[in-house]
């Protein structure tokens, strides 16, 4: 399956990358890298932004520019791809038959991952009609992120909400988090340590103890006291329940719109 080419290393190709190595899955020898924007120095051993006519040698193609470029991004690129190229796109909203199309008919899978691919704890939203697109797909992402299949393509406006565009949420959450602490008083960078080490740590106690998040909820929240009196205000009118499906019925707009 390699050599991987990469059509755009930014944000989300870099991550990727720099996750591929830490696992030890594919390093960067084995990469081609297509990005007019490329720091000098970024992914040593790689090679990047070759003649487009020495293109045909890769065997996976990894679309990872932004959405509303995608087409201009390929033009020139896909007359010069293998036949049996296989196309594994990230791009947030861009249909499979549109990619493949553009593509000439390659196979094509679609992929929705998140940043902590990183440090190898992505989560990873995979469709593809094609077996082998989507073995392919698997190939890429299982040795950095959680992987799950989706059984139809519109899942993925969803799951670019609940999962893509959700490392931002809670990172907003802390920020808010944050400053609502320096308000009532703390030192605003030791509100900073406190907010970061008990979100860390709780999203950690969650994962190892296995239990259900209203669980750990109910653990923290003793009957009238402190937690309480802020859930109220976080799960009642216009908290929670009502923002987060407000805030992805937002996100699954955009996708759609991005998709054209
Ligand atoms: N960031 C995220 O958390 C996630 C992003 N995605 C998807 O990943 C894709 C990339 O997003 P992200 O990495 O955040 O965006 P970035 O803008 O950081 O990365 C895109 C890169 O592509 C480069 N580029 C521009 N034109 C071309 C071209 N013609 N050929 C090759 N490369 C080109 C850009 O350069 P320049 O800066 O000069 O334009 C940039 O370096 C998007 O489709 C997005 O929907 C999916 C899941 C999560
Ligand atoms: O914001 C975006 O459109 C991309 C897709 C998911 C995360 N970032």
């Amino acid at each position: 399956m390699t050599p991987i080419l990469l059509l755009g290393a930014g944000r989300m190709g870099g991550a990727l990358v720099q996750g591929w190595r830490e696992a030890g899955a594919f390093a960067t020898a084995d990469l081609i890298v297509r990005d007019p924007n490329i720091s000098p120095g970024a992914f040593r051993g790689a090679v990047i932004n070759p003649p487009l006519e020495t293109l045909g040698a890769a065997k996976t193609v990894l679309l990872a520019v932004k959405p509303q470029i995608w087409r201009e991004a390929v033009n020139d690129v896909v007359p010069h791809l293998a036949p049996d190229a296989v196309i594994v796109s990230i791009a947030a909203g861009v249909r499979a038959a549109d990619i493949s199309e553009t593509f000439e008919g390659r196979r094509v899978a679609r992929v929705m991952p998140t940043t902590a691919v990183a440090i190898g704890r992505g989560a990873a939203s995979l469709y593809a009609e094609d077996a082998e697109a989507l073995a392919r797909a698997q190939a890429l992402f299982e040795p950095v992120a959680a992987v799950s299949v989706l059984p139809n393509e519109d899942l993925m406006h969803a799951a670019t909400a609940v999962s893509g565009s959700a490392p931002a949420y809670l990172y907003a959450f802390v920020e808010a988090l944050e400053a609502a602490g320096a308000a009532q008083g703390l030192d605003p960078a030791e509100s900073a340590r406190l907010a970061r080490a008990t979100i860390i740590g709780a999203a950690a106690l969650m994962e190892q103890s296995g239990e259900e998040p209203a669980e750990l909820r109910k653990q923290v929240t003793s009957p009238g006291g402190t937690t309480a009196a802020a859930l109220a205000v976080l799960m009642g009118e216009g908290g929670f329940g009502d923002l987060l499906p407000k805030a992805l019925a937002a996100a699954v707009a955009r996708s759609k719109e991005l998709g054209g």
